[in-house]
């Protein structure tokens, strides 16, 4: 579902590369987290995933597109079909949070009458059902990444990339969020989430890929994120 492919990656400005010779392959329906100190490349990862920037070297294929050989023309294709959530929400900010919702399916073309019913759907999944009429700056911190993360699921992606979704949050609302992201990756969805949090990676035990200097120094099935501490 994702293949990273001796990817490098030289910024102009930098002296070494933000990553360096990285090969990571996901398959369909893995929940992924991908850690590291800060500086150590996480962010590029998900930014050449999303063609936010090129590899300097290397392949990238996510679901059907290779991506680093993708016209500027079916870059949009490529973001509808990868869902995506930071840590600061990005949510817009004079939109209520169904406005939000819908406006993601409305770029794509989808039917006033597909909207009227998907956007009832994904915020009861999220558990926001009665909060579809409030602003953004009339929700919780924590509420708002529900309505970022239902945003970003409204589309059933097959991938869906979360950079440090918690990172803003308290550990309560935290695991809240990450109970939604794995119920969103038993749908079937692959789920790739760069983290700096201990606890979340040390409870879910799940796949952990760490990044040190542009480098994978770790790829384990159920890790901790550190070893012998
Ligand atoms: N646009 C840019 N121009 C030049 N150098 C950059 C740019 N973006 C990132 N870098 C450099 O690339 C390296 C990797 O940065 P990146 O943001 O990917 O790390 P990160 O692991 O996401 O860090 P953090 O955990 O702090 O978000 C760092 O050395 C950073 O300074």
């Amino acid at each position: 579902m994702i293949s990273v492919k001796d990817v490098s990656k030289f910024y102009k400005a930098s002296t070494r590369p933000a990553l360096d010779k990285v090969n990571v392959e996901i398959d369909k329906g893995e929940f992924v987290f991908l850690i590291g100190p800060s500086g150590s490349g996480k962010s590029t990862f998900m930014q050449l995933l999303l063609k936010e920037e090129t590899p300097t070297s290397g392949d990238i294929y996510v679901a059907d597109f290779h991506v680093n050989k993708l016209s500027g023309r079916r870059v949009p294709k490529l973001r509808q079909s990868v869902g995506y959530v930071f840590q600061d929400f990005r949510l817009l900010p004079n939109k209520t949070v169904s406005q939000n919702i819908a406006f993601a399916l409305e770029v794509i073309g989808k039917s006033r009458s597909v909207i009227e019913r998907t956007v009832p759907e994904v915020l009861e999944l999220v558990g926001l059902s009665g909060k579809a009429d409030r602003l953004p700056n009339e929700l919780s911190g924590g509420e708002q990444q529900r309505v970022a993360i239902a945003r970003a699921f409204v589309n059933r992606p097959l991938v869906l990339l979360a950079d440090e979704p918690t990172g803003n949050l308290d550990p309560d609302t935290s695991a809240d969020i990450m109970l939604l992201l794995e119920r969103i990756n038993r749908t079937g969805t692959t789920v790739l989430m760069a983290t700096h949090d201990h606890h979340i990676v040390d409870s879910m035990r799940r796949r952990v890929v760490e990044l040190d200097l542009g480098r994978v120094v770790r790829d384990e099935a159920r890790g901790v994120y550190a070893v012998g501490r």
